[in-house]
């Protein structure tokens, strides 16, 4: 498929507005006494395909979980379009802002059509399909090469094969705010790339935690740097990307040139212990 058309066919599925995100002074503890997110400040502007990344425990999920409503910040407001989300009616915010997350092992023994009309649920008005929400539900399983396996069992589905499934039925959603937490997850390199690559055509605010970051490097509009919850960097991959900076947040001194084709900081490893 065509790049062209790849970014047509984005509009039609996305014909909602693109939302801001604002986090303000967002701290979250599962347990008294027990932070796992500091006072974050930030803002993701309507549009912007911003990625998270740090180490592992570093609290990139748990700074997620607070911005689609399951992680309820201990102090702080992650404000919508300026809405408090905890204001906001529950219906309203799991509409406006889909996820994809990582596999939560609970299918429901669902085919892998209906685990995309699943997407549909928060925005429709009715029981029952329509002629357009099949064929939206089959141009997102074609848009991420699965459409083949629509009648399948999901949990039959390999790891890659189901991430895709998952991205489709948050496509189907129309969603303003896209919340991923490593989609690439399970997905070959080819797949890594085309499902990045799609997600940056469409016309919604995207917030993805990533670990690879040659990819942040080469889609994100702007970079999150999470360190022992701890919000050390928000900017550009130019800016944020520095050896010093990467030795001090993973602990692993790094090579950055740029890479020939995106211009973007390209990475090269190694341990210097
Ligand atoms: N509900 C919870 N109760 C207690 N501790 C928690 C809870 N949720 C997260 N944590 C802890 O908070 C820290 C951050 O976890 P989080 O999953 O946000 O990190 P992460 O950056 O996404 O990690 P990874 O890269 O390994 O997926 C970890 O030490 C984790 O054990």
């Amino acid at each position: 498929m065509s790049d062209e058309i790849k970014s047509a066919e984005a509009s039609y599925f996305l014909a909602s507005r693109p939302a801001t995100v604002q986090l303000e002074q967002v701290s979250w503890s599962p347990v008294a006494g027990q932070s796992v997110l500091k006072p974050i400040d930030a803002t993701v502007n309507a549009g912007e395909f911003v990625a998270v990344v740090g180490p592992n425990g570093s609290g990139k999920t748990s700074l997620l979980r607070c911005l689609y409503r399951v992680n309820k910040p201990t102090t702080g407001r992650v404000l919508l379009d300026g809405e408090d989300i905890w204001r906001l009616p529950a219906k309203q915010s799991a509409k406006r802002i889909a996820t994809v997350l990582q596999d939560s092992g609970a299918d429901f023994g669902l085919s892998v059509f209906e685990m995309v009309e699943v997407g549909l649920t928060p925005n429709s008005r009715s029981w029952g399909r329509s002629d357009q929400d099949i064929q939206l539900i089959e141009s997102a399983l074609d848009w991420l090469d699965v459409l083949p396996l629509a009648q399948r069992d999901f949990s039959s589905l390999s790891g890659g094969e189901r991430q895709r499934v998952r991205i489709a039925r948050a496509l189907v959603q129309q969603p303003d705010v896209l919340v991923l937490d490593e989609p690439t997850n399970h997905l070959d390199i080819r797949h890594q790339l085309d499902v990045l690559a799609l997600i940056t055509t469409l016309p919604c605010t995207v917030i993805v935690s990533l670990h690879d970051l040659a990819l942040a490097s080469a889609y994100a509009d702007r970079v999150m740097v999470m360190k022992e919850g701890r919000l050390e960097a928000f900017d550009t991959p130019d800016n944020v990307f520095s050896s010093c900076r990467i030795r001090q947040v993973f602990d692993v001194e790094t090579v950055i040139d740029k890479h020939p084709i995106t211009q973007r900081p390209r990475f090269s490893f190694y341990l210097n212990d």
